[in-house]
């Protein structure tokens, strides 16, 4: 094979992490044609409209999926975190390249960090996960909804005077934004996402040819971490609609799993963590979302689940 197409977002960060690819796959095969195929998506068309009222978490994959499926484009490029746990039919993660940073980040125009902010502050983020974390550490906070690219939350932060915001270290770190963070956030502060700081290469189950240029791609140990936060996310009804933050860690061949469930307003938090061979990944993570279940987030399911489709962002 001589050529292929990269299906991509137009965002920024979008066309940052198809861009990487594309260099990994040239370095990796060096001749080879890539070039992007660049996509308006649903979530990209109706910012201003609330979430809730256009759609769900695949929002922003679902049309780039189509183009797979059509033979428009050959692979794809997301963020992990934006994708659903039951993929397509006919469509593949085939591979999954070694992870970012996962972590959240705190930006502040003025620099402050979290423990330094009045009472009362006013904190944007449009992620449930976030709202219900920073809730549930500092209840006198205000969650101010923001939403769009990275660089359109951080210019809504300043333009609404918050105190800051919180935004995936990840995101900022590729598009070169680290200057805006005041303070990265410890993983026991801010549980990440399911999937955060993970680039996920997705191409038809069919093709041989483009799944053989991509295996070199792959990073075992990211993908054993996903398998076990997607595991956890799946059990628990796709994670879209109730705040959720899953994040696994590799060592020694153990593979180590916390999650999160709580109410969105950070009044209720189910907190767990399992460990288990990193051959088991996937029983670790459905093993984690039975405890949660069992210890309250089926309640917190059955009150704020599925009536509102929200994107993690
Ligand atoms: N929902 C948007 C989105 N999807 C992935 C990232 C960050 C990059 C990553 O997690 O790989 C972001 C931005 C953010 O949450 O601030």
């Amino acid at each position: 094979m001589k050529a292929v197409r990269i299906a991509t977002r137009q965002s920024p960060l979008a066309l940052w992490q198809a861009r990487h690819v594309a260099g990994l796959l040239t370095q990796q095969h060096p001749g080879l044609e890539v070039s992007l195929v660049e996509m308006t998506t649903a979530g990209d068309r109706f910012l201003s409209a609330p979430l809730s009222t256009v759609g769900g978490k695949g929002l922003f994959v679902k049309e780039i999926e189509q183009s797979l499926l059509d033979g428009r484009a050959d692979l794809a490029v997301h963020s992990l975190k934006d994708m659903t746990s039951v993929l397509p039919a006919g469509l593949l993660l085939a591979a999954v390249p070694r992870r970012e940073d996962p972590r959240d980040a705190f930006c502040s125009p003025n620099g402050l960090m979290l423990e330094m902010l009045p009472q009362g502050a006013r904190v944007g983020t449009s992620s449930l996960r976030r709202s219900c974390i920073l809730r549930s550490r500092r209840p006198d906070l205000e969650i101010v909804s923001l939403r769009g690219n990275v660089q359109t939350r951080l210019a809504r932060m300043r333009e609404l005077e918050l105190h800051g915001a919180v935004l995936a270290y990840a995101g900022l770190k590729r598009l070169g934004l680290e200057t805006e963070i005041s303070e990265v956030l410890p993983t026991t502060l801010s549980l990440p996402a399911v999937g955060q700081g993970v680039l996920a290469i997705q191409c038809r189950t069919e093709d041989a040819m483009v799944r053989s240029l991509l295996a070199p791609l792959e990073d075992a140990t990211t993908r054993v971490a996903v398998t076990a936060e997607r595991a956890l996310m799946a059990r628990l009804e796709g994670g879209c609609t109730v705040p959720l933050a899953g994040h696994a860690t590799v060592d020694g061949g153990i593979v180590h799993l916390r999650g999160l469930v709580g109410r969105p307003d950070g009044s209720k938090v189910v907190e767990g963590e399992r460990s288990g061979p990193v051959e088991a990944a996937h029983a670790v993570g459905e093993a984690l979302a039975e405890e949660l279940l069992s210890r309250g987030a089926a309640e917190i399911l059955r009150d704020f689940g599925r009536s509102k489709p929200v994107p993690e962002s």
